[in-house]
């Protein structure tokens, strides 16, 4: 089985990159060696802290956020990082090429059930015209990615990975420290029978969202002439990385449960990169009316509508809405 390395310098990839990506998942390593022992790390359960959103930070979201931030500014290849759990962007190296943004642990509500989370990550340009300090840098569409990717700590830790030439999936060997391709080219089935959506918001969505899961649940008697079924992990890494092995439609459409909180997924730590490793494995994301990956950024925190997965199943989504 082959590592990294080999694996981007065979997809041309500059080797300030490859030395950025391999940092980014030492902390990931860090990151799973202690999800892995849990209360005996003393990682979890929740601090007295809330990030910029109002949300209860729990001790591994801290954790996670410094040995992120704390390796990836060490590089000196990172002009700056925005992070879910910063309230602002934090300066690097002014001459650095990059810039990072990263969800340090997602699906934080799974950490005290033992359950699925990760680390997601997204590498951008830096813009030679803005100060290290200037958090507009990072107001770039998904399409300008590098590269995008997350980390699974699940019963194996697992990592995606896109550099824009397909989404390779490789598994952590804990003997030798490093990770293993073990999917070449992950394909996403354009066909699908299994969605995945919190239904306990159904009567908060609008109604495109509403008649869409209205149609699917009368499986085969109704319109769309055939059965599916339902799977919710909590943790969007956990949805993409069932999504990426066997297809799927995943979404977490708009609503009106929290009027200050229309959408709950951000842009920039959780939709844009789970976007790219979606579209280069041959699926579709969308927040109905849009690519996400073509979304103009207003603001580094942003939230957006999601809609992702099989090719077919999501146009069929996409459909409802733009009728
Ligand atoms: O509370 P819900 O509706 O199940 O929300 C689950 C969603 O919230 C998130 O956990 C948000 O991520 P964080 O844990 O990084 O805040 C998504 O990963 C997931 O899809
Ligand atoms: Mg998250
Ligand atoms: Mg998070």
């Amino acid at each position: 089985m082959r590592r990294i390395s080999p694996v981007l310098q065979q997809d041309n990839v500059d080797s300030n990159l490859i030395s950025l990506i391999k940092t980014i998942l030492a902390a990931c390593r860090e990151i799973s060696f202690r999800v892995s022992q849990g209360e005996l790390a003393g990682v979890l359960g929740s601090t007295l802290g809330e990030n910029i959103q109002g949300e209860t930070q729990k001790k591994l979201d801290i954790i996670a956020n410094e040995l992120l931030k704390e390796v990836i500014l060490e590089t000196g290849l990172v002009k700056a990082i925005s992070s879910e759990e910063e309230d602002d962007t934090v300066a690097g190296n002014p001459q650095g090429q990059y810039l990072v943004t990263f969800d340090p642990l997602d699906g934080s509500s799974n950490t005290d059930i033992n359950s699925l989370i990760g680390t997601i990550f997204s590498i951008l340009p830096a813009q030679a015209h803005l100060a290290a300090d200037d958090p507009s840098q990072f107001l770039q569409p998904g399409t300008a990615q590098i590269a995008a990717g997350y980390v699974l700590y699940g019963p194996s830790t697992m990592l995606a990975l896109t550099t824009g030439k397909g989404t390779r999936i490789y598994t952590l060997d804990k003997t030798y420290g490093g990770f293993l391709l073990t999917e070449e080219l992950a394909s996403i089935p354009k066909y699908t029978a299994e969605f995945a959506i919190n239904m306990s918001n159904q009567r908060y969505w609008q109604a495109p969202m509403q008649q869409y899961i209205d149609d699917l649940l009368q499986g085969k008697t109704g319109k769309r002439g055939k059965n599916f079924n339902m799977r919710w992990i909590a943790a969007m890494v956990g949805d993409v990385h069932r999504v990426l092995c066997r297809g799927g439609i995943f979404m977490y459409p708009t609503d009106t449960k929290d009027a200050n909180k229309p959408d709950k997924l951000r842009l920039m730590y959780e939709a844009n990169p789970m976007s790219f490793l979606v579209e280069q494995a041959g699926g579709v994301s969308s927040t109905g009316y849009q690519r996400i990956m073509e979304i103009q950024p207003e603001n580094i925190h942003q939230r957006v509508a999601v809609i992702l997965g099989s090719k077919h199943e999501v146009e069929t989504c996409i459909n409802y809405h733009q009728s």
